[in-house]
């Protein structure tokens, strides 16, 4: 478990991160999302301890990351995978990790198999691509067996493979239960992987629930309806809550379903071409919901730059 309370962290006027608190609990994939710029690597920062915050505290396993006994042990992290030494082989470069942290030597390979290098271990990690070097920083991640783990955005520059495999092993780590904390700039990516949802904006706290409640909460659903009589359409679509024009012959209907759209037009002799329902996307419920924060870091930013 991560506990995170009331941490804040200033670089000279800046305030990254703004009196957080949050919990990120075992057996569950907990999704850490903001706009570029929010304070999310910071606050991981600060959780690995790598950087020290102004104030509040962080811990992992109930103790603050420079006081864990053995951190590899505690935490396993994926923060830059570009941060191994191109000369070294991947091999290599676990079995350093493993030596200074008291981790059998037999627990390289079954790391590496885990990940997919076992066939690449003996190479240079400097020939990997980013999908391989990706895979090396999760199987450092995991070589302490750690009950808890952190990605910062895992999923960049990955190819589509890459991405449904670091999908499937989140949602694995969760179900041995431990406690995974994936950061993202995209709700896209977070619907599909995370089961709590941890929102923050210009460093400060905007959601924390469920995933499966933002869902619901923001699933408002729409109808899309192509027809070339949208005038007469539009008149008979009175209890709709909303009716926008997306085209000439296509109307957005909000607060109707489709089969009532269909009766109303059909007793009417209306012709339909098309009438699709369709969900908001998610990602558009995220970018309204930090929407201000984004303008508020605009602005600052003019503020200082002057
Ligand atoms: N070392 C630093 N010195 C000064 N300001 C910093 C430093 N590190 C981060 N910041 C500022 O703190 C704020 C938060 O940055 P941070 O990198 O944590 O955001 P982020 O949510 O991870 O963004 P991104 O999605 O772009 O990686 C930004 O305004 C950034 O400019």
């Amino acid at each position: 478990m991560i506990e995170v309370r009331g941490l804040t962290k200033r670089y000279g006027e800046v305030v990254a991160v703004d009196d957080l608190t949050f919990a990120v609990r075992p057996g569950e994939v907990t999704g850490f999302l903001g706009p570029n710029g929010a304070g999310k690597s910071t606050t991981l920062r600060m959780i690995l301890g790598l950087d020290a915050a102004t104030s509040g505290t962080a811990t992992v396993s109930g103790l603050p990351y420079p006081d864990q006994p053995s951190p590899l042990k505690a935490v396993g992290a994926l923060l830059d995978p570009s941060a191994v030494l191109p000369s070294r082989t991947a091999f290599h470069h676990l079995l350093a990790l493993a030596a200074g942290n008291g981790i059998p030597r037999a627990r390289v390979d079954e790391v590496l198999a885990e990940v997919g290098l076992e066939k690449v271990g003996r190479r240079r990690a400097g020939a990997y691509s980013l999908g391989m070097r990706q895979r090396l920083g999760i199987a450092a991640a995991l070589l302490g067996d750690p009950p808890v783990l952190v990605f910062d955005e895992p999923l960049n520059g990955l190819d589509p493979e890459g991405i449904v495999w670091i999908r499937s092993l989140m949602r694995r780590m969760a179900a041995e239960g431990r406690a995974v904390l994936m950061s993202s700039h995209l709700m896209s990516e977070m619907e599909l992987t995370a089961d709590h949802l941890i929102v923050i904006g210009r460093g400060k706290l905007i959601a924390d629930m469920p995933m499966k409640d933002f869902i619901a909460a923001h699933s408002e659903r729409e109808v899309l309806v192509r027809t070339p009589q949208s005038e007469a359409l539009r008149e008979l679509l009175v209890t709709a809550v909303e009716v926008r024009d997306e085209d000439d012959d296509t109307l957005v209907v909000t607060g109707l379903e489709a089969a009532e759209i269909g009766a109303l037009a059909s007793m009417s002799g209306l012709e339909l071409h098309e009438l699709t329902p369709r969900r908001v996307s998610l990602e558009k419920a995220f970018m309204d919901l930090t929407s201000e924060a984004v303008e508020y870091r605009t602005e600052s930013e003019k503020v200082t730059v002057r």
